[in-house]
């Protein structure tokens, strides 16, 4: 097999390697795998060692195809860029109609130019002929050209200065749209894989420098077109016009480039597949087999023999070698056509000397020329103009991306609510988190009450469900199937808002904001955040006020979230207090908290496994500060540690594999000697394992063992004496 190109066929329907793909699209939004829709018949042919598939009817937006180009044009690209004219309008209008007014005027430059050359060359014409020309029309048309070019020189620099300004308005204001979409998205869709984007707010911009140099090339087709028809009658009349343009329309208009269709090539050669895999074998991954096997002179001779076979096969890019081919044609045809304005002209010299002019002939050709890439920039441009709307599509349709979330209309507490805190109800709830692989669910076959004021504790095993349970009664997602009522009424009545303001959540999830300390504690409740004493309050409760005092600036110690980039020159310091800043946030997270109940509002309280990052006698201080402002809330722990708590609970709901175990108070669950029971006597003995040990060795007990906190160490040694007998 020789040569590029060694058959060709027609077939219609899709080869089957195409036919469904996982796609991040060329706009950024990821897609998810679906089929591809039969494509237009597609052409077949060898190009070199690939057999490629060429689609034309991907390129069905081309010039030639018309119809289906307006359509798409009128029904897809027209209302989007008008969209975003009539955006930017409102946002800037001087500077955009200014911005359009210096575009118009470059675009019409050359054909003006064109039209004063003209008149000054024909003048010059009719001197060196010995004719009657006047000097001052001579002297006119420089005196024009001089002029017309200063002004072109403004107006590039003018155009220049607006750029920059409308460039800034328009990506400020998509930049906020932006911003917009990603903070209104609820959790669930924030996860949906399908509504990512990495659209960026320069696409708006670049949607709109497109379409100004689209319209500047179309302003400038047309008006060098009518200059030309202008200056046509010295030299041979409108055919000359059609010959000065037959070769730009051919090239640009009349045929399709293979880059515009839609391919797919696949190497085909079993010669060459084989190449392939003998070069493969020089890689370092095979070093040993080939060495220990001593095949280095089979892989060579295979190699030979293969190279032998393909002969001048090309293993060129099959998109290459069809252009090449298709350049070949077109070149020829092209240059032919280049030459017809003066075949044409010496012709028609010939019959009409009278009214023939060399100068017209002149400003045509090299009119004929700038049309060539005129014409060739408005394909472009059209083609990278459909890009851009395509991306400008989607960066709208983004800010109609629904939340998956429902919200409600009814705004929390209303006349109905329970002044003792948020009463719960879940029924039947089931719940997979969005995009979960796992097959079985987080949650399950949940059926709970909680009275409103309750101290509600939750334990179980890691990944019992625990902290879904606090997501969902926290409404950051709703329940897959089932129904969760508040205060009597479906949660999904409640604007979300509103339910917001009246719970905190305290989970190991949070994160530090970029800002100062004060304002990160201050934004737990951002309408009092001014208030630095209410601050204060919050990060001595929460524990940070220790430290943030002896910093330099203190509370206005601004803490950067990139803590990770920033530690790369803190390495050299290891004593630096910017440390202590990153250690120590969970204590600002808390704080915020804190803040947070300054509102007055709080009515549900949520704390999820503070534990890691505090130690026993740390985390009973947090809950007995929590539980001061316990008066009108329902409050739910999740806890690890057994002890003070858990004794003194309302309910404790004891989980296990995504499903309620048991529900009870503590002595009540002892006695049933279920899941609690086990767990809390795992604890227990762990415990008194330790205590012997201490005991053993003259260590007294460590920090960290559950339940050495003063008085409660008596409950928990009760209680571990009462356990253990059981
Ligand atoms: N964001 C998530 N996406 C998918 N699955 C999750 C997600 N978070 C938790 N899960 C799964 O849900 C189940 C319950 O997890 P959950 O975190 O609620 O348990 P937990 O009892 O709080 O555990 P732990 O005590 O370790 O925090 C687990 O199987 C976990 O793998």
């Amino acid at each position: 097999m020789t040569g590029a190109t060694i058959d060709s066929e027609k077939t219609s329907g899709p080869p089957s390697s195409t036919n469904s793909k996982e796609v991040k699209g060329e706009n950024g939004l990821l897609k998810p795998k679906k089929p591809v829709p039969d494509p237009e018949p597609y052409e077949t042919h060898q190009l070199g060692v690939f057999r490629t598939h060429i689609s034309w009817g991907g390129s069905n937006s081309s010039l030639l195809n018309l119809k289906s180009y307006f359509t798409e044009v009128f029904t897809g690209y027209l209302p989007t860029l008008y969209r975003l004219l009539s955006d930017i309008y409102a946002l800037a209008p001087v500077i955009l109609v200014l911005y359009f007014m210096a575009t118009f005027w470059i675009g019409i430059s050359q054909a003006v130019e064109m039209s004063i050359t003209s008149r000054m060359l024909q003048s010059l014409e009719r001197v060196l002929n010995g004719e009657n020309a006047s000097h001052k029309d001579i002297a006119r048309s420089l005196t024009l050209l001089v002029s017309w070019s200063a002004f072109s020189g403004c107006l590039d620099y003018y155009k220049n200065q607006i750029f920059f300004r409308l460039r800034s308005r328009v990506i400020n204001h998509f930049q906020l749209m932006i911003m917009r979409v990603d903070l209104g998205r609820d959790l669930p869709t924030s996860q949906d894989e399908t509504t990512k984007t990495s659209l960026t707010a320069e696409e708006a911009w670049e949607a709109l420098e497109r379409l100004s140099d689209y319209f500047q090339n179309l302003v400038s087709a047309a008006s060098q077109i009518f200059a030309m028809i202008q200056i046509a009658s010295d030299a041979g009349g409108p055919l000359f016009v059609l010959a000065c343009l037959a070769r730009p329309l051919y090239e640009q208009v009349g045929t399709i480039s293979i880059y515009d269709a839609v391919c797919f090539a696949y190497d085909n050669n079993e010669d060459h597949i084989r190449l392939r895999a003998l070069e493969c074998l020089a890689r370092d991954q095979y070093r040993q087999d080939i060495i220990s096997g001593n095949l280095t002179e089979w892989i060579i001779q295979e190699y030979c023999k293969m190279k032998d076979r393909l002969l001048d096969t090309q293993e060129d890019d099959p998109l290459y070698l069809f252009h090449a081919r298709q350049q070949f044609r077109t070149d020829i045809v092209g240059k032919v056509l280049k030459d017809l304005p003066l075949i044409y002209s010496a012709v028609y010299a010939l019959l009409n000397p009278s009214r023939f002019s060399l100068s017209g002939i002149a400003i045509m050709r090299s009119s004929a020329q700038s049309l060539h890439w005129i014409f060739y920039s408005i394909i472009r441009e059209d083609l990278g103009m459909k890009k851009k709307v395509r991306n400008l599509q989607n960066l709208y349709s983004t800010n109609e991306i629904k939340n998956t979330m429902e919200d409600g209309t009814t705004n929390y507490p209303d006349e109905k609510s329970n002044p003792d805190g948020m009463a719960f109800e879940l029924r039947d709830i089931e719940f997979s988190y969005p995009g979960s692989e796992s097959k079985e669910p987080s949650l399950k076959n949940v059926n709970l009450k909680i009275p409103a004021g309750s101290l509600v504790i939750f334990v179980g095993a890691n990944g019992s469900g625990k902290s879904t349970l606090i997501r969902l009664l926290s409404r950051l997602y709703d329940p897959s199937s089932g129904s969760l009522l508040i205060d009597g009424q479906p949660s999904t009545s409640y604007r979300l808002s509103s339910l917001r303001e009246s719970s905190v959540l305290l989970c190991q999830d949070h994160n530090v904001f970029p800002f100062s300390f004060a304002e990160n504690i201050g934004l737990g409740y951002p309408a009092l955040m001014d208030n630095i004493e209410l601050v204060k309050d919050a990060a001595e409760k929460g524990g940070s006020k220790g430290f943030i005092e002896k910093l330099q600036k203190g509370f206005d110690t601004v803490l950067y979230p990139q803590i990770a980039t920033v530690s790369q020159n803190l390495e050299h310091y290891p004593e630096h207090p910017l440390h202590k800043g990153a250690d120590i946030f969970w204590e600002y997270i808390r704080s915020r908290a804190f803040m947070r109940m300054h509102s007055g509002n709080i009515r549900f309280l949520a704390v999820d496994e503070p534990t890691s990052a505090l130690d026993s006698e740390g985390e009973y201080e947090l809950f007995n500060r929590l539980l001061e402002s316990r008066a009108g809330k329902t409050m739910i722990f999740v806890t690890h540690r057994f002890g003070y708590l858990t004794k003194h609970a309302d309910m404790i709901v004891c989980m296990k594999d995504g499903e309620i175990a048991e529900v009870g108070k503590h002595s009540d669950l002892i006695t049933k000697k279920g899941e609690y029971a086990k767990l809390y006597n795992i604890q227990a003995n762990a415990f008194l394992a330790d205590a012997s040990d201490d005991l053993l060795y003259g260590h007294g007990s460590t920090p960290s063992d559950p339940g050495t906190d003063g008085n409660d160490q008596d409950n928990w040694d009760d209680s571990c004496d009462n356990e253990s007998s059981n």
